[in-house]
Formats: C-alpha cells, sequence, structure tokens
C-alpha cells in the first residue's frame, strides 16, 4: 500500500490505523507498520491465514492488547488518549466466551450494557436476544448452553451497547449452517442501520459473500486491500495456454498488440483474457496464429480465482 498522510483521514473513515507495529514481549514482531482506514458503513473482511496478525490487529483497536508502535483511531478517539469514548463505539464478538459461565442470558447482556454507562433498555436488548433466537434462553445459565448458543450470547452481549463498529473474529469459524446463515443476515440487517462490520477470517468464501472490501493480511503485514468488485475482476481473468511445436525467440512482431507471454524457454505462449467480456479474441489469436505459421501441439485454459491470488500473495512474501 502507498504510505498515508500520517495526519488526515477520508471523510468517510470511521476507524483509521497508522503505522502500526506490535511486538509481543517474546520479541515476535506480529504486525508490520499496518496502515488501514476503514470506511464508515462498509462491511470489511480481513483475510489472512493462521498466525498472520488478524486476532492481534483487532485486539489492538479494541484496547485489549496495547500496539508498539502508530495510531488507531475509532471515529476520531484516539484508542489510548481518548479511550473510553473510542472503546463505547465499538462492539466485539470475540472467538471464545471465556467469561459469565453462571450468570443467565438476560444478565449478562444487561450487564455489557451497563459495562459502556448505557441506560437500561430492556425493549432493545429483547429485540437482539429475539433477532439471536435467543429469547427462549433468555433465564437460562450460559453454562448449560449449546456452543453454538454460545456463540449467538458473544454477539447479544457485543451488541448490547449499540455499538457503531462492530468486529467479528472468525465468526463462523466451527459454527453450524444455521448459525453461520442466522450470522449473514444479522450483518447485513446491522449494516443497513448504518454499523460498520469488520470481521476476520480465514474463509475466502465468507469474505466473497459478505465483504464490501477485502484485506489480506499475512505474517503481520497488510499485503492487499481492494474493493471486493475489483478482485471479482480479476477472478474473471482467463489464460489459455498454448503449448507450442517449435519454441520461439520472442513474441513475433504481428502479435505485438496482444496480451501475449512467452515462457523463459520459449515453448509455451499465454494469452490472458477477461472470461465476462463478450468477445474473448480467442478465435481471431488463433487466426492469427495460423497465418504466421505458428503451431501448437496443445492447449489448455485456466480461470484465476480469489484463492489463486490469496495463495499467490501469501506465497510470495513466504
Ligand atoms: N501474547 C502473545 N505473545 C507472543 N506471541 C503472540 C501472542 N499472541 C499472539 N502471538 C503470535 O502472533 C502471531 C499472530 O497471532 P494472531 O492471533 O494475531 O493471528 P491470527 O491471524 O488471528 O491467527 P488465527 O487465525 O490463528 O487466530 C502468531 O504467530 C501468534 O503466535
Amino acid at each position: 500500500m502507498p504510505p498515508l498522510d500520517a495526519t488526515t483521514s477520508a471523510p468517510d473513515a470511521i476507524v483509521a490505523v497508522r503505522g502500526l507495529s506490535k511486538t509481543y514481549k517474546s520479541g515476535f514482531q506480529a504486525l508490520k507498520r499496518v496502515d488501514l482506514e476503514i470506511k464508515r458503513g462498509e462491511i470489511f473482511a480481513l483475510l489472512g491465514p493462521n498466525g498472520a496478525g488478524k486476532t492481534t490487529l483487532i485486539s489492538i483497536v479494541c484496547g485489549i492488547v496495547n500496539g508498539s508502535e502508530g495510531t488507531v483511531t475509532v471515529d476520531g478517539h484516539d484508542i489510548v488518549r481518548d479511550y473510553r469514548a473510542a472503546r463505547g463505539l465499538i462492539g466485539l464478538v470475540p472467538q471464545e466466551l471465556s467469561t459469565d459461565a453462571f450468570e443467565s442470558v438476560w444478565a449478562t447482556v444487561k450487564f455489557s450494557r451497563g459495562l459502556f454507562g448505557k441506560a437500561p433498555d430492556p425493549a432493545y436488548l429483547e429485540k437482539i436476544l429475539r433477532e439471536l433466537s435467543l429469547w427462549e434462553k433468555k433465564d437460562s445459565k450460559i453454562m448449560t448452553l449449546s456452543g453454538g448458543m454460545k456463540r449467538r450470547v458473544l454477539i447479544a452481549k457485543a451488541l448490547a451497547h449499540e455499538p457503531r463498529v462492530l468486529f467479528l473474529d472468525e465468526p463462523t469459524a466451527g459454527v453450524d449452517v444455521e448459525l453461520r446463515h442466522d450470522m449473514w443476515q444479522m450483518v447485513h440487517r446491522l449494516r443497513e442501520s448504518g454499523v460498520t462490520i469488520i470481521l476476520t477470517t480465514h474463509y475466502i468464501e465468507e469474505a466473497e459473500q459478505m465483504a464490501d472490501r477485502i484485506g489480506v493480511i499475512n505474517r503481520g503485514e497488510l499485503v492487499l486491500v481492494e474493493e471486493k468488485h475489483t478482485l471479482m475482476q480479476k477472478l474473471g481473468k482467463k489464460q489459455l495456454s498454448l503449448q507450442l511445436q517449435a519454441p520461439l525467440q520472442a513474441v513475433p512482431e504481428g502479435l505485438a498488440d496482444w496480451p501475449l507471454e512467452l515462457s523463459a524457454d520459449g515453448s509455451c505462449l499465454t494469452y490472458t483474457f477477461d472470461a465476462q467480456g463478450d468477445d474473448t479474441g480467442i478465435a481471431e489469436l488463433l487466426r492469427k496464429l495460423n497465418a504466421l505459421g505458428i503451431d501448437f501441439k496443445d492447449l489448455h485454459s485456466s480461470e484465476s480465482s480469489l484463492e489463486d491470488i490469496f495463495v499467490s500473495l501469501v506465497r510470495s512474501r513466504a
């Protein structure tokens, strides 16, 4: 990413991360100068393999872990200097439920709201519990709930104080299809009500289905931030590879206008085209090759997927 001006952020940015680094006490550097702006009202997916730094990044924004260098603001509030204001705007759904085992669902959700100094609003809490299919369980102790129900409680707790930015850390890891479906619906409903959503995932499919923008993090570095549609266009690219009868020294003059690549040994010509376009240009290319007397013995086509893009990004920096 190009370096960002440290003093300004886009007017529509609700979260601004600037030059954020984190070195744990062990000496391990989990984040390396991350610059990232999250736009107000978007669904942003942070994608990366295990250990990439996703949880570290959101834990810093949520004030659970201290950054080593750099700054983070939430709606203009610095997360260190202006912690309470920043934290009050954020809801966090962590990966696991660690406390409250003996509390009832209702009590824990009510308590979460109170923590942020919000006036009681039983009607609002009832609405959240109903949307999460938790209303019937409101008097149950959390320890008696199934794993899926506990995940729903985590979401209800995160929403109890009406946050403007919701972080979901691996929201669908290990959850059943029904909960995943409910979760996605809820995310879209929240977005419609103006909440900004940031989710971490290592499921590419999830990022594809839900996000407006996608960021890829690997080994503590943000290696790509892109609109999903742009990624989808890249996704739509296809390649046609032609195994030539006789190797070429260079791409012939007559084909200079074509997006062709010649392999290092001159034996394979690769043509990249837009698979979604009306005319792929393949027929014309084959006619040209014929006219130039270039024969091929084999051809095959391949498609790049978000997974390919992701894997190649992650590999190239390994
Ligand atoms: N408290 C800690 N002390 C030392 N190293 C840590 C600590 N917490 C995390 N790490 C290391 O930092 C790296 C990033 O961890 P992090 O949990 O942020 O990754 P992640 O992208 O969320 O991965 P996952 O998908 O597995 O949760 C990992 O190598 C992890 O071992």
